[in-house]
């Protein structure tokens, strides 16, 4: 509780403090309504409604299993690829169902990019890894992919380091410059919004402090949901956080609150490492 309450002050200072209201609701990305999830006969989600706003970052804690990365999923219909699946409900997308029958897919998961935990790099060259959304999606302008690539990497925070190197192969990075170089691929497909499951718990404290400040940044730009095993790492990045537990949204709210002050037991219970 301590180290929480570190994190949120370090985050105050570091100028993300709007007062003692709290970060102010800004208008919502992404609503789901009465969402319940199944794999086969296992509910893995019950009836979760919630919001997410625009140009924040919502992480989502909880213990292992408590469903976090099967609604992060759900939001970019990650899900679909897992056979045997299925929900009730809806997942709105600035107002629109993006499980209804005419969403294209693929624009969805344009307009929803995922990082996640281990991102490998394809055995490609640098270039060829950001280009790779653009290509797919039928850009062939050499200038303009090269544009995309060095804007992707500049807003990854990875241009200084590769730019003189752009045709050496990606699996020669660093692990926290592949994690990067994964959320430049992200980028470059421009996003709206970027799901990022656990995109630092296998980097060095070092890298995983570059990725929090990326992840600063970059919500000037996109709506950010994160998934977080590290309750410190919620508290440094988030504005909003949800509390998951057994498949069930048991409360969700403004960062700071909910780590110093939550409504439910059970939040209290976690944030103080009662369980899980
Ligand atoms: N592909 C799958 N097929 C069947 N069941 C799954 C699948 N993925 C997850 N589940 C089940 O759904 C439930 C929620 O899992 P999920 O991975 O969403 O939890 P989590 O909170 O992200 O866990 P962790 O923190 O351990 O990654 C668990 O009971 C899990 O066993």
């Amino acid at each position: 509780m301590a180290d929480i309450s570190a994190s949120i002050q370090n985050r105050d200072a570091a100028g993300d403090s709007s007062g003692e209201a709290g970060p102010v609701e800004q208008t919502t990305m992404i609503e789901a309504r009465n969402l319940d999830f199944y794999y086969g006969e296992n509910q893995a989600l019950f009836d979760i409604s919630m919001v997410v706003p625009q140009r924040a970052v919502t992480a989502l804690i909880g213990p292992s299993g408590c469903g976090k990365s099967t609604f992060l999923r759900t939001l970019n219909r990650m899900n679909d690829i897992v056979e045997g699946t299925r929900h009730t409900g809806e997942v709105l997308l600035e107002n629109e169902d993006i499980y209804d029958s005419n969403v294209d897919v693929v624009e969805l998961r344009k307009r929803v990019g995922m990082v996640f935990q281990k991102s490998t790099p394809f055995p490609k060259s640098i270039f060829d890894n950001v280009a790779y959304g653009p290509r797919i999606h039928g850009m062939r302008d050499r200038a303009q992919l090269a544009e995309i690539v060095e804007k992707s990497l500049i807003r990854s925070a990875l241009w200084k380091e590769v730019k003189d190197r752009l045709k050496d192969s990606a699996m020669a990075l660093s692990g926290g410059q592949q994690q990067r170089l994964c959320i430049a691929r992200a980028l470059a497909t421009d996003p709206e919004v970027l799901l990022m499951d656990e995109p630092a718990s296998a980097l060095d404290p070092a890298s995983t402090s570059r990725i929090e400040d990326l992840i600063f940044e970059l919500k000037e730009n996109y709506t950010i949901v994160i998934v977080t095993h590290n309750m410190q790492q919620a508290a440094r990045v988030s504005d909003f956080t949800a509390f998951f537990y057994e498949g069930r949204l048991i409360e969700r709210g403004d960062t700071e609150k909910l780590f110093t002050n939550p409504d439910e037991k059970q939040t209290q219970d976690y944030i103080t490492g009662r369980f899980g």
